[in-house]
């Protein structure tokens, strides 16, 4: 879709013109958070989750590591993706120093893949390049996340919260939607946490 195209070349445009994550560094008044670490705990802590999926933040995306360094300490175990050949995507619990460079030099966890994957999280958190208020999420354009969300609400069982991670400036009025586009329940950005219809 080349309205999709055009519009995640814009986002990347501006996220390398950002020059890195200097805004999810500034640290906050809370225990030198920052706001987007603040903003994941809150939403994560809110649902209560043991077990959440997540991203390592790369090239120009909100920068999740501090968020994974939470995560650690609260003893909430986090799930992170592998890309595989085919465009699916398998799960491994994050072990402290296991993330080597994996599919598009995407830091991964070493460990065994995990039964049911980000399906057995109770909260997932999603990388986008931009969401609208009606939780429609633009992606990189792979389909990685569409086929996963996909996957896991023809489980039937009870789906896991899905948030996206954005800058506040790519939640857009509307971004373009097309049928198999999963829709999101927020997004968390720097400034605040969006719940979406
Ligand atoms: N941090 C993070 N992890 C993630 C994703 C993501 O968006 N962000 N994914 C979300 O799906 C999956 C990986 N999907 C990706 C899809 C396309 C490209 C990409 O930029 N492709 C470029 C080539 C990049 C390169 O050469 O290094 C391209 O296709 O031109 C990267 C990751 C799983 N892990
Ligand atoms: N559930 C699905 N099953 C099979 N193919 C899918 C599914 N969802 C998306 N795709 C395919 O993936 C490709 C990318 O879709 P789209 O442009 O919507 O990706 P995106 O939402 O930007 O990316 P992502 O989901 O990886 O973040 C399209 O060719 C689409 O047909």
């Amino acid at each position: 879709m080349l309205e999709k195209q055009q519009l995640r070349r814009e986002i990347q445009a501006r996220r390398v013109a950002r020059g890195g994550a200097d805004e999810t560094a500034a640290p906050d008044a809370h225990a030198g958070r920052s706001g987007l670490t603040e903003n994941l705990i809150a939403v994560a802590t809110g649902i209560g989750a043991t077990r959440i999926a997540c991203f390592v933040g790369v090239r120009g995306e909100p920068d999740t590591a501090e968020f994974l360094a939470w995560a650690r300490t609260a003893g909430v175990d986090v799930l992170l993706p592998r890309s595989l050949a085919g465009g699916s995507l398998e799960w491994a619990l994050h072990v402290p120093g296991d993330l080597k460079a994996g599919a598009f030099g995407i830091p991964e966890p070493q460990g065994p893949a995990i039964v049911g994957g980000a399906a057995s999280a109770e909260l997932i958190f999603v990388p986008a390049a931009a969401v609208d208020t009606a939780g429609g999420r633009l992606g990189w354009g792979r389909g990685f996340y569409d086929r996963e969300l996909a996957r896991i609400a023809a489980l039937g069982a009870a789906s896991p919260a899905v948030f996206a991670v954005v800058w506040e400036s790519e939640v857009l009025a509307a971004v373009p939607r097309e049928p198999h586009d999963v829709p999101v329940h927020g997004a968390v950005t720097e400034e605040t946490v969006h719940h979406f219809g």
